[in-house]
């Protein structure tokens, strides 16, 4: 049979291009502030109201013209002449005249008249409404309307993740619906004769599905649905009926079969039977992905390697379901790192002191290390990392 041809040996960035490229920008959906943590904003958002809605008092105390209180001192308190209340929700009607206050609490009015505030612990209050102040009220005290912002100001940007403080913001600023990208739908299979679910009876040479969990937790983390397809045996044909089960989501997540084995027979099927985009990116852990399609679904073949099949989601999947770029911070060396030839690596390393050093065991079956690893560092062809040297690091958490 023909092959159709395909790309080889590609950069990393080429193979983030190409499944980014799989994942283009969802459609929008409306969902309630409570529904939308973790997700993405579709659109950027604007005030739809002032916050504060109105020139208000930061503190629980009296309201009063400031010309009024300057002299005020614990030696000498000025006394002023209470006229009413301005309470959160129901302000003071009248004006505060000279020589009068008001008391006032957090987040009520400021009432026409003054323009300042003196706290309850400066205060003394006398017979027949009379206030003494121990200290001069202060403008700094009144929190202006729109201080936060007004009606139109931009409060969010389009893409950002809602963390609970957004929420909170976008509510605040009026909004009872939030427009945020469609969640991706990717699904989940693991592949390999050898591979058991958790807990079972384990011989020699088999290997729990580790990868399944790893990778959901990831997705999870991306703010993906997840469709857990299970696990296949090494089975073109069997691959093949799950693969068509598949149908509907945006990117089918495969892990194993992907390498230079006889048994590795989600190569083959893609290759015989489906398309592939790229196969091997210069690039290690991870060298074996394949990018590919069954029947209009995009394929990533990751590799069947525990800390491979991880760091790739990182690298490549990551990016994609997010629209982030890679986190990374710039760390100096606490010890040399190897480059791979020519591939770009991302070893897993130990923080010391603000430094990193790479973890002695950098294996792909080494999960530890990746569980550990708050980092990792990219080693570029060639490069010739000594201590004290500045490195590119990527953040894991
Ligand atoms: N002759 C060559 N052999 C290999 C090459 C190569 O270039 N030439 N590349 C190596 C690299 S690099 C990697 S990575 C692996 C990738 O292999 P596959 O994607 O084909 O994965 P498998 O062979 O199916 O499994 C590899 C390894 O991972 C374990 N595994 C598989 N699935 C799971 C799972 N769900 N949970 C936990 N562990 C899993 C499996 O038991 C194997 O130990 O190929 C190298 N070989
Ligand atoms: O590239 Mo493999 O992913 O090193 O073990």
């Amino acid at each position: 049979m023909v092959m159709k041809p395909f790309a080889q040996f590609i950069s990393l960035a080429e193979a983030q291009s190409a499944v980014q490229q799989v994942l283009p920008v969802p459609e929008r959906e409306w969902v309630a502030p409570e529904q939308a943590y973790g997700r993405r904003l579709a659109e950027s958002l604007a005030a739809r109201t002032a916050h504060p809605s109105a020139t208000e008092s930061a503190l629980d105390g009296i309201a009063a013209r400031l010309e009024d209180t300057r002299m005020a001192s614990e030696q000498s308190p000025v006394t002023l002449r209470g006229v009413g209340e301005s309470r959160a929700g129901e302000a003071y009607s009248g004006e505060v005249g000279p020589g009068e206050c008001v008391r006032i609490y957090t987040g009520a009015p400021l009432p026409s008249g003054a323009d300042a505030i003196c706290p309850v612990e400066r205060l003394e209050f006398g017979a027949e409404g009379e206030v003494r102040l121990l200290a001069p009220a202060r403008r700094e005290d009144v929190r202006p309307l729109g201080d936060d912002f007004v009606a139109g100001d931009e409060l969010l940007p389009a893409g950002v993740r809602l963390t609970p403080a957004r929420v909170a913001l976008a509510v605040a600023g009026g909004h009872a619906a939030l427009p945020v990208r469609r969640r991706w739908r990717v699904v989940l299979l693991s592949t390999g004769d050898e591979v058991r679910a958790p807990g079972t009876p384990l011989n020699p040479g088999e290997v729990y599905d580790s990868n399944r969990y790893g990778l959901r937790g990831l997705l999870h983390e991306c703010g993906a649905e997840v469709l857990d397809l299970g696990h296949a045996p090494d089975s073109v044909n069997d691959l093949a009926a799950r693969l068509d089960a598949a149908g509907g989501a945006d990117l089918l997540l495969t892990s194993g079969g992907v390498s230079m084995g006889r048994y590795d027979f989600m190569r083959d099927l893609l290759m015989e039977r489906g398309e592939v985009t790229f196969w091997k990116v210069r690039l290690k852990p991870g060298g074996p992905t394949l990018l590919g399609r069954w029947n209009g679904l995009s394929v990533l073949g990751l590799p069947g390697n525990p800390v491979s099949s991880l760091v790739v989601f990182e690298l490549l999947v990551r990016p994609a379901l997010t629209g982030e770029e890679l986190r990374t911070v710039r760390l100096r060396a606490a010890a040399p790192f190897a480059a791979a030839g020519d591939k770009v690596a991302f070893w897993r390393g130990e923080l010391r002191g603000g430094e990193v050093a790479p973890y002695p065991k950098q294996s792909s079956g080494v999960l530890r290390s990746l569980s550990d690893a708050r980092v990792l560092v990219r080693v570029d062809p060639g490069q010739q990392v000594q201590a004290g040297d500045e490195l590119d690091v990527l953040l894991l958490d």
